[in-house]
Protein backbone atom coordinates (compact mmCIF):
# COMPACT_ATOMS: atom_id res chain seq x y z
CA UNK A 1 0.00 0.00 0.00
CA UNK A 2 2.48 2.25 0.86
CA UNK A 3 4.80 1.56 -1.87
CA UNK A 4 1.71 2.50 -4.10
CA UNK A 5 1.14 5.54 -2.44
CA UNK A 6 4.98 6.14 -3.14
CA UNK A 7 4.48 5.17 -6.93
CA UNK A 8 1.68 7.70 -7.29
CA UNK A 9 3.46 10.71 -5.74
CA UNK A 10 6.21 10.47 -8.03
CA UNK A 11 5.27 12.07 -11.11
CA UNK A 12 3.94 15.35 -8.63
CA UNK A 13 7.53 15.03 -7.42
CA UNK A 14 9.25 15.50 -10.37
CA UNK A 15 6.85 18.05 -11.48
CA UNK A 16 7.13 19.91 -8.69
CA UNK A 17 11.21 19.80 -8.83
CA UNK A 18 10.67 20.86 -12.45
CA UNK A 19 8.61 24.09 -11.20
CA UNK A 20 11.34 25.12 -8.90
CA UNK A 21 13.14 28.02 -10.59
CA UNK A 22 16.55 26.87 -8.32
CA UNK A 23 19.06 24.13 -9.45
CA UNK A 24 18.05 21.12 -7.07
CA UNK A 25 20.32 18.18 -6.85
CA UNK A 26 19.72 14.92 -5.06
CA UNK A 27 22.42 12.66 -4.35
CA UNK A 28 22.26 9.25 -2.44
CA UNK A 29 25.13 8.11 0.55
CA UNK A 30 27.48 7.37 -2.21
CA UNK A 31 27.56 10.75 -4.89
CA UNK A 32 25.10 9.14 -7.41
CA UNK A 33 22.89 11.45 -8.70
CA UNK A 34 18.84 10.65 -8.13
CA UNK A 35 17.27 13.92 -9.10
CA UNK A 36 18.69 16.81 -11.20
CA UNK A 37 15.46 19.11 -12.37
CA UNK A 38 15.57 21.48 -15.21
CA UNK A 39 16.86 24.71 -13.17
CA UNK A 40 20.34 22.96 -12.91
CA UNK A 41 20.22 21.58 -15.96
CA UNK A 42 20.14 25.22 -17.88
CA UNK A 43 22.67 26.05 -14.71
CA UNK A 44 25.52 23.91 -15.67
CA UNK A 45 24.22 22.31 -19.35
CA UNK A 46 24.43 18.99 -18.35
CA UNK A 47 20.82 16.49 -19.58
CA UNK A 48 19.50 14.60 -16.80
CA UNK A 49 19.43 11.52 -18.44
CA UNK A 50 23.24 12.30 -18.68
CA UNK A 51 23.90 12.34 -15.15
CA UNK A 52 21.18 10.72 -12.93
CA UNK A 53 22.25 7.58 -12.35
CA UNK A 54 25.99 9.07 -12.22
CA UNK A 55 28.66 9.83 -9.53
CA UNK A 56 28.20 13.52 -9.57
CA UNK A 57 32.20 14.00 -9.10
CA UNK A 58 32.52 13.00 -12.26
CA UNK A 59 30.92 16.10 -13.35
CA UNK A 60 32.58 18.72 -10.69
CA UNK A 61 35.97 19.12 -8.91
CA UNK A 62 35.29 17.31 -6.05
CA UNK A 63 36.52 19.50 -3.86
CA UNK A 64 33.87 22.17 -5.26
CA UNK A 65 31.13 19.86 -3.87
CA UNK A 66 29.28 21.15 -1.48
CA UNK A 67 26.97 17.95 -1.60
CA UNK A 68 29.78 15.85 -0.55
CA UNK A 69 30.97 18.54 2.06
CA UNK A 70 28.05 18.66 4.08
CA UNK A 71 27.66 14.46 4.33
CA UNK A 72 31.03 14.74 5.03
CA UNK A 73 30.25 17.23 8.17
CA UNK A 74 26.73 16.34 8.59
CA UNK A 75 26.02 19.83 8.56
CA UNK A 76 23.52 21.71 6.61
CA UNK A 77 24.89 24.78 5.15
CA UNK A 78 22.46 27.96 4.28
CA UNK A 79 22.39 30.51 1.92
CA UNK A 80 26.01 30.22 1.33
CA UNK A 81 27.89 32.02 -1.31
CA UNK A 82 29.12 28.88 -3.71
CA UNK A 83 31.50 29.23 -6.98
CA UNK A 84 31.35 25.48 -8.04
CA UNK A 85 32.88 25.90 -11.23
CA UNK A 86 35.26 28.89 -12.14
CA UNK A 87 32.46 30.64 -14.49
CA UNK A 88 29.49 29.80 -12.37
CA UNK A 89 28.39 31.64 -8.88
CA UNK A 90 25.76 30.19 -6.72
CA UNK A 91 23.55 30.97 -3.41
CA UNK A 92 23.84 27.18 -2.47
CA UNK A 93 21.28 25.22 0.19
CA UNK A 94 22.28 22.16 1.18
CA UNK A 95 21.20 19.88 3.67
CA UNK A 96 22.49 16.26 4.31
CA UNK A 97 19.05 13.81 4.80
CA UNK A 98 18.67 11.06 7.00
CA UNK A 99 16.48 7.88 7.48
CA UNK A 100 13.85 7.41 10.39
CA UNK A 101 17.28 5.75 11.97
CA UNK A 102 19.08 8.62 11.64
CA UNK A 103 21.02 7.35 8.98
CA UNK A 104 22.69 9.58 6.36
CA UNK A 105 20.92 8.35 3.18
CA UNK A 106 22.34 11.41 0.90
CA UNK A 107 22.10 15.07 0.39
CA UNK A 108 20.04 17.82 -1.18
CA UNK A 109 20.97 20.96 -2.62
CA UNK A 110 19.28 24.25 -3.81
CA UNK A 111 21.51 26.34 -6.16
CA UNK A 112 20.52 30.33 -7.21
CA UNK A 113 22.01 30.77 -10.01
CA UNK A 114 23.79 34.60 -8.81
CA UNK A 115 26.07 34.52 -12.13
CA UNK A 116 24.72 37.29 -14.01
CA UNK A 117 24.49 39.51 -10.52
CA UNK A 118 27.82 39.00 -10.08
CA UNK A 119 29.18 39.78 -13.44
CA UNK A 120 27.20 42.52 -13.92
CA UNK A 121 28.61 44.00 -10.78
CA UNK A 122 32.02 43.25 -12.21
CA UNK A 123 31.48 44.97 -15.47
CA UNK A 124 30.24 47.97 -13.80
CA UNK A 125 33.20 48.75 -11.40
CA UNK A 126 35.14 48.06 -13.95
CA UNK A 127 33.46 50.41 -15.94
CA UNK A 128 33.41 52.89 -13.22
CA UNK A 129 34.77 56.58 -13.98
CA UNK A 130 37.24 56.99 -11.69
CA UNK A 131 35.36 60.12 -10.86
CA UNK A 132 37.20 63.55 -10.10
CA UNK A 133 37.93 63.37 -6.59
CA UNK A 134 37.06 62.89 -2.77
CA UNK A 135 35.34 59.56 -3.99
CA UNK A 136 38.84 57.38 -3.97
CA UNK A 137 41.06 60.33 -1.93
CA UNK A 138 40.91 57.81 1.37
CA UNK A 139 43.38 55.32 -0.58
CA UNK A 140 46.04 57.43 -0.59
CA UNK A 141 44.96 59.27 2.68
CA UNK A 142 48.34 57.28 4.32
CA UNK A 143 50.18 56.67 7.61
CA UNK A 144 53.42 54.79 5.33
CA UNK A 145 56.51 57.12 5.22
CA UNK A 146 57.66 56.72 2.14
CA UNK A 147 54.24 56.83 0.14
CA UNK A 148 53.87 60.14 2.15
CA UNK A 149 57.09 61.39 1.26
CA UNK A 150 56.22 60.59 -2.28
CA UNK A 151 52.90 62.50 -2.71
CA UNK A 152 54.48 65.29 -1.14
CA UNK A 153 56.65 65.62 -3.80
CA UNK A 154 54.16 65.13 -6.27
CA UNK A 155 52.23 68.01 -4.89
CA UNK A 156 55.50 70.29 -5.12
CA UNK A 157 56.02 69.00 -8.67
CA UNK A 158 52.87 69.33 -10.26
CA UNK A 159 52.17 72.95 -8.31
CA UNK A 160 55.93 73.95 -9.89
CA UNK A 161 55.70 72.32 -13.06
CA UNK A 162 52.79 70.80 -14.08
CA UNK A 163 53.52 69.51 -17.62
CA UNK A 164 56.48 67.85 -16.25
CA UNK A 165 56.18 63.93 -17.76
CA UNK A 166 55.62 61.15 -14.69
CA UNK A 167 56.42 57.52 -14.28
CA UNK A 168 54.02 55.77 -12.17
CA UNK A 169 56.04 52.61 -10.85
CA UNK A 170 54.25 50.31 -8.99
CA UNK A 171 52.68 46.17 -9.28
CA UNK A 172 49.54 45.18 -10.71
CA UNK A 173 46.49 47.17 -9.17
CA UNK A 174 48.76 49.44 -6.71
CA UNK A 175 46.71 52.47 -7.64
CA UNK A 176 49.08 53.89 -10.93
CA UNK A 177 46.14 55.07 -13.17
CA UNK A 178 43.34 56.19 -10.23
CA UNK A 179 46.78 58.10 -9.27
CA UNK A 180 47.47 59.66 -12.39
CA UNK A 181 43.89 60.67 -13.28
CA UNK A 182 44.24 62.24 -9.54
CA UNK A 183 46.99 64.30 -11.27
CA UNK A 184 45.22 65.39 -14.14
CA UNK A 185 41.83 66.45 -12.59
CA UNK A 186 43.66 68.25 -10.20
CA UNK A 187 46.09 70.31 -12.77
CA UNK A 188 44.60 69.80 -16.38
CA UNK A 189 41.55 70.76 -18.26
CA UNK A 190 41.62 68.89 -21.35
CA UNK A 191 40.82 65.23 -21.69
CA UNK A 192 42.22 62.14 -19.55
CA UNK A 193 43.40 59.90 -22.47
CA UNK A 194 44.65 56.60 -21.87
CA UNK A 195 46.43 53.34 -24.01
CA UNK A 196 47.88 50.37 -22.90
CA UNK A 197 50.82 49.79 -24.83
CA UNK A 198 50.19 45.60 -24.34
CA UNK A 199 47.04 46.46 -26.66
CA UNK A 200 48.54 47.66 -30.24
CA UNK A 201 50.72 46.27 -32.89
CA UNK A 202 53.44 48.70 -33.37
CA UNK A 203 52.36 50.29 -36.32
CA UNK A 204 49.07 51.57 -34.93
CA UNK A 205 50.37 52.24 -31.62
CA UNK A 206 52.67 54.88 -33.29
CA UNK A 207 49.43 56.29 -35.18
CA UNK A 208 47.28 56.49 -32.35
CA UNK A 209 50.08 58.05 -30.72
CA UNK A 210 51.48 60.76 -33.54
CA UNK A 211 48.41 60.37 -35.91
CA UNK A 212 49.04 60.16 -39.68
CA UNK A 213 48.88 62.73 -42.59
CA UNK A 214 46.51 62.76 -45.21
CA UNK A 215 48.69 61.83 -48.07
CA UNK A 216 48.70 58.22 -46.96
CA UNK A 217 45.23 58.07 -47.19
CA UNK A 218 42.86 58.62 -50.33
CA UNK A 219 40.87 61.27 -48.73
CA UNK A 220 41.06 64.27 -46.59
CA UNK A 221 38.27 62.78 -43.93
CA UNK A 222 41.04 59.40 -43.39
CA UNK A 223 43.81 61.52 -41.73
CA UNK A 224 44.05 60.48 -38.13
CA UNK A 225 44.71 62.96 -35.57
CA UNK A 226 46.98 61.42 -33.11
CA UNK A 227 46.15 60.93 -29.19
CA UNK A 228 49.45 63.33 -27.99
CA UNK A 229 47.86 66.34 -29.84
CA UNK A 230 44.07 64.96 -29.11
CA UNK A 231 45.02 65.26 -25.41
CA UNK A 232 45.54 69.00 -25.60
CA UNK A 233 45.99 70.75 -22.21
CA UNK A 234 45.02 67.17 -21.18
CA UNK A 235 46.72 64.10 -20.37
CA UNK A 236 48.07 60.62 -22.27
CA UNK A 237 48.23 57.85 -19.86
CA UNK A 238 50.91 55.34 -21.51
CA UNK A 239 49.81 52.17 -18.98
CA UNK A 240 52.73 49.30 -19.57
CA UNK A 241 54.69 51.57 -21.11
CA UNK A 242 57.76 48.57 -21.41
CA UNK A 243 55.72 47.15 -23.73
CA UNK A 244 56.02 50.34 -25.86
CA UNK A 245 57.86 49.42 -29.31
CA UNK A 246 61.48 50.55 -28.79
CA UNK A 247 60.73 53.02 -32.05
CA UNK A 248 57.97 54.06 -30.77
CA UNK A 249 59.51 55.09 -27.42
CA UNK A 250 62.74 56.50 -29.11
CA UNK A 251 60.28 58.95 -31.01
CA UNK A 252 58.31 59.43 -27.56
CA UNK A 253 61.47 60.42 -26.01
CA UNK A 254 61.95 62.83 -28.85
CA UNK A 255 58.48 64.41 -28.92
CA UNK A 256 59.18 64.86 -24.41
CA UNK A 257 62.87 66.73 -25.14
CA UNK A 258 61.66 68.94 -28.20
CA UNK A 259 58.19 70.15 -26.69
CA UNK A 260 56.61 68.70 -30.17
CA UNK A 261 57.15 66.40 -33.04
CA UNK A 262 56.46 66.48 -36.80
CA UNK A 263 53.72 64.59 -38.12
CA UNK A 264 53.72 62.21 -41.24
CA UNK A 265 52.22 65.16 -43.55
CA UNK A 266 55.31 67.44 -42.07
CA UNK A 267 53.47 70.02 -39.53
CA UNK A 268 55.53 70.29 -36.49
CA UNK A 269 52.34 69.62 -33.33
CA UNK A 270 53.51 71.33 -30.11
CA UNK A 271 53.30 68.73 -26.94
CA UNK A 272 50.54 70.56 -25.06
CA UNK A 273 49.75 67.44 -22.93
CA UNK A 274 50.85 66.14 -20.13
CA UNK A 275 52.29 62.39 -20.92
CA UNK A 276 52.38 59.93 -17.59
CA UNK A 277 53.54 56.36 -18.51
CA UNK A 278 52.95 53.43 -15.68
CA UNK A 279 55.04 50.52 -15.13
CA UNK A 280 54.99 47.22 -12.77
CA UNK A 281 58.63 47.62 -12.01
CA UNK A 282 62.23 49.33 -13.12
CA UNK A 283 64.44 46.99 -15.37
CA UNK A 284 67.24 46.18 -13.78
CA UNK A 285 70.14 49.29 -14.06
CA UNK A 286 72.59 46.73 -14.70
CA UNK A 287 71.78 44.18 -17.16
CA UNK A 288 72.31 45.27 -19.77
CA UNK A 289 76.20 45.39 -18.80
CA UNK A 290 76.30 42.03 -17.07
CA UNK A 291 74.69 40.17 -19.73
CA UNK A 292 75.89 42.49 -23.02
CA UNK A 293 71.84 42.53 -24.26
CA UNK A 294 69.07 45.21 -23.57
CA UNK A 295 67.71 44.56 -20.41
CA UNK A 296 64.26 43.03 -20.77
CA UNK A 297 61.75 43.90 -21.24
CA UNK A 298 63.40 46.77 -22.86
CA UNK A 299 63.10 50.45 -22.08
CA UNK A 300 64.76 53.26 -23.34
CA UNK A 301 67.19 55.01 -21.22
CA UNK A 302 67.08 58.01 -22.48
CA UNK A 303 63.26 57.81 -22.76
CA UNK A 304 63.49 56.85 -18.78
CA UNK A 305 65.38 59.72 -17.50
CA UNK A 306 63.14 62.12 -18.90
CA UNK A 307 60.40 60.94 -16.86
CA UNK A 308 59.95 61.64 -13.10
CA UNK A 309 59.68 58.46 -10.79
CA UNK A 310 56.74 58.00 -8.67
CA UNK A 311 56.60 54.95 -6.81
CA UNK A 312 53.82 53.42 -5.07
CA UNK A 313 54.48 50.37 -2.54
CA UNK A 314 52.22 47.53 -2.90
CA UNK A 315 49.62 47.14 -0.07
CA UNK A 316 51.89 44.89 1.73
CA UNK A 317 54.02 47.61 2.42
CA UNK A 318 51.87 49.60 3.92
CA UNK A 319 50.31 47.45 5.99
CA UNK A 320 49.08 50.53 8.11
CA UNK A 321 46.52 51.67 5.76
CA UNK A 322 44.81 48.30 4.70
CA UNK A 323 42.14 48.72 7.18
CA UNK A 324 40.87 51.80 6.39
CA UNK A 325 41.33 50.60 3.03
CA UNK A 326 39.17 47.74 3.02
CA UNK A 327 36.24 49.49 5.05
CA UNK A 328 36.74 52.20 2.33
CA UNK A 329 35.89 49.99 -0.42
CA UNK A 330 33.29 48.35 1.72
CA UNK A 331 31.32 51.27 1.85
CA UNK A 332 31.92 52.03 -1.81
CA UNK A 333 30.37 48.91 -2.76
CA UNK A 334 27.58 49.40 0.08
CA UNK A 335 26.71 52.65 -2.01
CA UNK A 336 26.85 51.07 -4.83
CA UNK A 337 24.93 48.19 -4.65
CA UNK A 338 22.54 49.62 -2.55
CA UNK A 339 23.07 46.73 0.09
CA UNK A 340 24.17 47.59 4.07
CA UNK A 341 27.66 47.78 4.94
CA UNK A 342 28.90 44.81 6.50
CA UNK A 343 30.49 44.48 9.71
CA UNK A 344 33.71 43.06 10.86
CA UNK A 345 35.22 41.49 13.70
CA UNK A 346 38.44 42.62 14.67
CA UNK A 347 40.22 39.41 13.95
CA UNK A 348 38.68 39.67 10.13
CA UNK A 349 40.48 43.04 10.28
CA UNK A 350 43.55 42.16 11.72
CA UNK A 351 43.90 38.85 9.02
CA UNK A 352 43.08 40.81 6.27
CA UNK A 353 46.35 43.44 7.78
CA UNK A 354 48.33 40.45 7.79
CA UNK A 355 47.18 39.14 4.40
CA UNK A 356 49.71 39.93 1.78
CA UNK A 357 46.68 41.32 -1.11
CA UNK A 358 49.10 40.36 -4.18
CA UNK A 359 46.66 42.11 -6.17
CA UNK A 360 46.51 45.12 -4.37
CA UNK A 361 43.72 47.13 -4.26
CA UNK A 362 42.13 45.06 -6.93
CA UNK A 363 41.96 42.36 -5.13
CA UNK A 364 40.75 44.59 -1.84
CA UNK A 365 37.86 45.64 -4.09
CA UNK A 366 37.06 42.67 -5.57
CA UNK A 367 37.18 41.06 -1.59
CA UNK A 368 35.02 43.81 -0.29
CA UNK A 369 32.60 43.51 -3.15
CA UNK A 370 31.74 39.88 -2.64
CA UNK A 371 31.50 40.57 1.58
CA UNK A 372 28.91 42.65 0.60
CA UNK A 373 26.78 40.39 -1.78
CA UNK A 374 27.28 37.46 0.73
CA UNK A 375 27.24 39.61 4.02
CA UNK A 376 24.34 39.21 6.50
CA UNK A 377 23.41 41.27 9.56
CA UNK A 378 25.95 39.65 11.73
CA UNK A 379 29.29 40.99 11.80
CA UNK A 380 31.67 38.89 9.83
CA UNK A 381 34.53 36.83 10.98
CA UNK A 382 37.13 34.06 10.02
CA UNK A 383 34.36 31.33 7.84
CA UNK A 384 33.33 34.58 6.20
CA UNK A 385 36.12 35.57 4.09
CA UNK A 386 38.25 33.17 1.96
CA UNK A 387 40.18 30.59 3.17
CA UNK A 388 43.31 32.15 2.13
CA UNK A 389 43.05 35.30 3.78
CA UNK A 390 42.22 33.40 7.17
CA UNK A 391 45.33 33.22 9.33
CA UNK A 392 46.47 30.21 10.33
CA UNK A 393 47.68 30.77 13.99
CA UNK A 394 46.68 33.68 16.64
CA UNK A 395 50.29 34.65 15.76
CA UNK A 396 49.43 35.67 12.40
CA UNK A 397 46.85 38.14 13.70
CA UNK A 398 48.75 39.90 16.38
CA UNK A 399 51.24 39.76 14.01
CA UNK A 400 49.38 42.47 11.56
CA UNK A 401 51.61 44.89 12.93
CA UNK A 402 48.78 47.55 12.43
CA UNK A 403 49.78 50.43 14.54
CA UNK A 404 47.15 52.18 16.43
CA UNK A 405 46.83 55.81 16.09
CA UNK A 406 47.29 54.87 12.28
CA UNK A 407 43.65 53.16 12.95
CA UNK A 408 40.25 55.14 12.47
CA UNK A 409 38.19 55.17 16.61
CA UNK A 410 36.54 52.59 15.28
CA UNK A 411 39.09 49.70 14.13
CA UNK A 412 41.33 51.27 16.98
CA UNK A 413 38.78 50.33 19.68
CA UNK A 414 38.23 46.65 17.52
CA UNK A 415 42.38 46.32 17.91
CA UNK A 416 42.36 46.96 21.55
CA UNK A 417 38.68 44.85 22.76
CA UNK A 418 40.78 41.86 20.10
CA UNK A 419 44.21 42.39 22.30
CA UNK A 420 42.61 42.46 25.76
CA UNK A 421 40.43 39.20 24.22
CA UNK A 422 43.78 37.12 23.29
CA UNK A 423 45.38 38.00 26.78
CA UNK A 424 42.28 36.73 28.65
CA UNK A 425 42.16 40.66 30.04
CA UNK A 426 45.93 40.90 30.99
CA UNK A 427 46.12 44.53 30.37
CA UNK A 428 50.04 44.94 30.51
CA UNK A 429 50.51 41.88 28.41
CA UNK A 430 47.78 43.87 25.93
CA UNK A 431 49.57 46.84 26.04
CA UNK A 432 52.70 45.23 25.12
CA UNK A 433 50.99 43.15 22.45
CA UNK A 434 49.52 46.53 21.08
CA UNK A 435 52.79 48.37 21.28
CA UNK A 436 51.59 50.67 23.71
CA UNK A 437 52.51 51.48 27.13
CA UNK A 438 50.57 50.65 30.11
CA UNK A 439 49.22 53.96 30.97
CA UNK A 440 48.27 54.51 27.08
CA UNK A 441 46.17 51.56 27.27
CA UNK A 442 44.30 52.69 30.78
CA UNK A 443 43.71 55.91 28.79
CA UNK A 444 41.84 54.16 25.50
CA UNK A 445 40.08 51.42 27.63
CA UNK A 446 38.47 55.15 29.48
CA UNK A 447 38.00 57.11 26.05
CA UNK A 448 36.11 53.91 24.63
CA UNK A 449 34.57 52.51 28.08
CA UNK A 450 35.65 49.22 27.91
CA UNK A 451 35.69 47.13 30.26
CA UNK A 452 33.20 49.22 32.18
N1 LIG B 1 37.26 55.28 -8.45
C1 LIG B 1 37.90 54.33 -7.83
N2 LIG B 1 38.04 54.40 -6.50
C2 LIG B 1 38.67 53.47 -5.85
N3 LIG B 1 39.21 52.37 -6.40
C3 LIG B 1 39.12 52.23 -7.70
C4 LIG B 1 38.48 53.19 -8.49
N4 LIG B 1 38.53 52.79 -9.74
C5 LIG B 1 39.19 51.64 -9.75
N5 LIG B 1 39.55 51.28 -8.53
C6 LIG B 1 40.23 50.05 -8.07
O1 LIG B 1 41.63 50.21 -7.96
C7 LIG B 1 42.27 49.17 -8.68
C8 LIG B 1 43.66 49.54 -9.09
O2 LIG B 1 43.60 50.73 -9.80
P1 LIG B 1 44.58 51.10 -10.99
O3 LIG B 1 44.01 50.63 -12.27
O4 LIG B 1 44.88 52.54 -10.83
O5 LIG B 1 45.90 50.26 -10.66
P2 LIG B 1 47.22 50.21 -11.53
O6 LIG B 1 48.33 50.21 -10.57
O7 LIG B 1 47.17 51.27 -12.56
O8 LIG B 1 47.05 48.78 -12.19
P3 LIG B 1 47.77 48.15 -13.50
O9 LIG B 1 49.13 47.75 -13.09
O10 LIG B 1 46.88 46.99 -13.80
O11 LIG B 1 47.75 49.18 -14.57
C9 LIG B 1 41.31 48.86 -9.80
O12 LIG B 1 41.50 47.59 -10.34
C10 LIG B 1 39.98 48.95 -9.08
O13 LIG B 1 39.74 47.75 -8.35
Amino acid sequence: MLDERQNQRHPFYDSLLDAIPEAVTVVDRSGTVLNWNHAAEQLYGIAEEDIVGQPIAQFFQRASLMLLQVMDNGLPVYGVYHQPRPDKHVYINAVPVTDHHGELVGAISIEQDITDVVRLNDERFHQQDLGTGEEWQPIFDTANRDLKETLTFLEKLEALDPASSLLMVGENGVGKAILARFVHSEHRSGSFVSLDCRALTEGLLDIELFGQGASYFAQESTKKVGKLELAAEGTVYLRHIDKMPIVTQVKLAQAIRDGGFTTTDGKFTKLCCQVIASIDSLPDADSASVHGEPPSPPLDRELLYLFQQIAIPPLRERREDIPGICHFYLRLASKRLGMPTPTLKPEVTAAFAAYTWPGNLTEVQRTMERLVITGGEAPLGFSDIPAAMRPKTVKDVTDAAVPLGTLSEELERERIELAIAQTGGNKAKAARLLGISRGALYYKLRQYGIGD
